[in-house]
């Protein structure tokens, strides 16, 4: 019944702690196919039965143009075929990307996050890795060029797993099992305690509950395992937390803003070790724009228009920060 997603079920049912998931993991799967997100992506699989002749040979997950295959691997015809089916798979919120030549500007310049953090965590080479709301999977490839040994990304939204699918259906077999898209939600996931890192960016301030996503976090890791944790922060002393009257930067969805030492504090009451803030820098109109495939509203819109460091509302512009924390070891 779950195509796409039967190779991560043959891979899990031989480890011993991911193995725990096949509890609730195939029926979460069939849930999410039988709901309204799920006939979504069954209407993007078939928009991505168009591309199944190709195959990409040649990777490039190293820089900020994750690249798959090269422009003279297809026909005129087939270049033509994909610049319209980005079109019908819009919006492209992260990103960049390049499809046999073919180059997906997305909403977010995703790279600049990644050059932020990848020089502060843990080198990822040989790690089992979760990437918690990893949107269409950018930083996955990413992390997968690192030398990951496995990936496994977990994210609601049907449009983002179908453009992951795209890319991922193209690449050789052994990359395919290496890395692996899920359309769940964080509280979908048992106590894995399987990852090595685990990353959770642009997620916090989306949750109601603060402090029972760190420990949700926690619980996926190994003891000693690295937490890489990427949210919105406001200025302000240990008590300081926003939490937005109604909208913040127009998103009605954000309901936790935390300085940068009360979410340390936070981190340390949860129970993780070693918290360390490894950058913090205010979002740019350069990281964060609209594109042809990303034509609503972005950051610009969402700033005042006389002020750039207030949000439309007043408040503080969005600042990000990226800490990492440690599970304690047994
Ligand atoms: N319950 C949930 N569980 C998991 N994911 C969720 C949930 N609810 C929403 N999401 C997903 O969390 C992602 C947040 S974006 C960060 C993307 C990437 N990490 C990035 O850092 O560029 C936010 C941003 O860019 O500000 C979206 O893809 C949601 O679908």
């Amino acid at each position: 019944m779950f195509t796409p997603f039967n190779t991560f079920l043959e891979t899990i049912a031989g480890d011993r702690q991911l193995s725990r998931w096949l509890t609730r993991l195939p029926a979460d799967l069939e849930a999410f196919l039988k709901s309204a997100e799920g006939q979504e992506f069954r209407r993007y699989e078939k928009i991505l039965e168009r591309t199944r002749s190709l195959h990409a040979d040649t990777l490039n997950l190293n820089q900020p143009y994750v690249s798959f295959g090269r422009g003279e691997d297809i026909t005129p015809g087939q270049h033509q075929m994909l610049r319209a089916l980005y079109r019908e798979m819009m919006p492209w919120r992260k990103g960049p990307y390049e499809f046999f030549g073919e180059k997906a500007e997305s909403e977010w310049r995703s790279f600049m996050k990644w050059d932020r953090l990848i020089k502060g965590i843990t080198p990822l080479a040989g790690r089992k890795i979760l990437d918690v709301g990893c949107g269409n999977g950018y930083h996955m490839w990413r992390m997968l060029g690192e030398g990951a040994e496995r990936v496994v990304g977990i994210d609601p939204c049907a449009l983002f797993t179908a453009q992951f699918e795209l890319f991922k259906r193209a690449v050789p077999e052994d990359i395919q099992k290496k890395i692996h898209l899920l359309p769940l939600g964080i509280e979908q996931l048992p106590q894995l305690e399987a990852f090595d890192t685990v990353f959770s960016m642009g997620v916090l301030y989306h949750r109601r509950s603060a402090v029972d996503h760190l420990m949700q976090l926690q619980s996926q890791l190994v003891p000693g395992g690295e937490l890489v944790l990427e949210t919105m922060v406001i200025e302000g002393d240990e008590q300081t937390v926003l939490i937005p009257k109604d909208r913040y930067a127009k998103m009605p969805n954000i309901w936790y803003i935390p300085s940068i030492s009360s979410l340390e504090n936070l981190l340390n009451r949860c129970g993780y070790i070693n918290v360390k803030l490894i950058d913090v820098c205010m979002t740019t109109t350069e990281e964060q724009r609209r594109t042809e495939l990303m034509i609503t509203e972005s950051l610009e819109d969402f700033l005042d228009p006389q002020d750039h460091t207030r949000t439309i509302e007043g408040y503080q512009a969005p600042t990000r920060a990226v800490f990492t924390a440690q599970k304690k070891g047994r």
